[in-house]
């Protein structure tokens, strides 16, 4: 097992608030690693600085080996290509006019000149069309618009567009928060099934303990922009180190013992 990604000494400052504060940590190719915390304890920030979509004040990030601070331009817009993100809410990020071709499509002509203009217009839905079929929709619904789907559509629809450029890493923040129970079920089995079908390795932001108990292979516990715990899911449900875990543990709402019980064997 290799690490795909290598944080270390990582901080970053707003004003005097450490967002981030001397993180050093990896992830394994592979995995699925939950980070987990309350509002404010700095999950987003991190996975922003681990997508270089934010500088950091210090520290270093290392994605495949090559630290993103000192990339040239254009091996960075590479590396950019195998990461990929997925956000709670698909819907406030997708142009209300744009059909799903579009939509999905839109990485694809970015980067590939050969699907724009009239000749690349049938490959390009051909592409689409193999991208949905992977999440589950029918590639007839190309023609549609973003308005016309479920909210578990449209994250299906979301996963689709970022796996178009092929990525490596994808970061999922709060990807099934805005999702019934039964549909968040289903869009965390697609994930599962993708992750590994296509070699996926997946950093899972939520502060849905029962969630990252289905999905996570291991659990980043953040407080006040620290790691406070990292331990395998399994070792953490049953016997967690830190107090602050203990404390996140029980806010737990499933007063069931019998179900704390479950999470410690699964
Ligand atoms: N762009 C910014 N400017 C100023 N402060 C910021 C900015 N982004 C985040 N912060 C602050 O950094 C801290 C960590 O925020 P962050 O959004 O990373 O936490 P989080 O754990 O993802 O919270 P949530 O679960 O609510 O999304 C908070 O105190 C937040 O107010």
């Amino acid at each position: 097992m290799t690490n795909l990604v290598e944080i270390r000494g990582l901080r970053k400052d707003y004003g005097a608030v450490a967002a981030v504060d001397h993180v050093d940590l990896d992830v394994v190719g592979g995995e699925t690693l939950a980070v987990v915390g309350e509002s404010g304890s700095g999950k987003t920030t991190l996975t922003r600085l681990l997508l270089r979509l934010e500088e950091p004040t210090t520290g270093s990030v290392r994605f495949a080996g090559e630290d993103l601070a000192t990339l040239p331009a254009a091996r960075l817009r590479k590396v950019r290509r195998e990461m990929q993100v997925v956000l709670q809410d698909p819907y406030s990020s997708m142009n209300p006019r744009l059909r799903v071709t579009e939509i999905v499509g839109e990485p694809l002509v970015t980067h590939e000149r050969g699907l724009r203009g009239r000749g690349g217009r049938n490959r390009l839905r051909a592409r689409v069309g193999e991208l949905l079929d992977a999440v589950g929709l029918a590639p007839e619904v190309q023609d549609r618009y973003p308005h016309e789907f479920s909210g578990g559509q449209r994250q299906r629809i979301s996963i689709a567009r970022a796996l178009a450029l092929e990525p490596r890493l994808v970061v999922l923040d709060e990807p099934t928060s805005a999702l019934d129970v039964s549909v968040q079920a289903q869009v965390l089995d697609l994930l599962a099934d993708l992750q590994s079908r296509l070699q996926l390795t997946y950093v899972f932001v939520s502060h849905n303990l029962a969630v990252v108990q289905q999905i996570a292979d291991r659990v980043a516990v953040m407080r006040a922009g620290k790691i406070v715990e990292l331990a395998a899911k399994r070792q953490l449900f049953a016997k967690p180190e830190h107090e602050y875990t203990r404390t996140l543990l029980d806010a737990v709402p499933d007063p069931d013992p019998r179900r704390a019980r479950r999470w410690a064997t699964s």
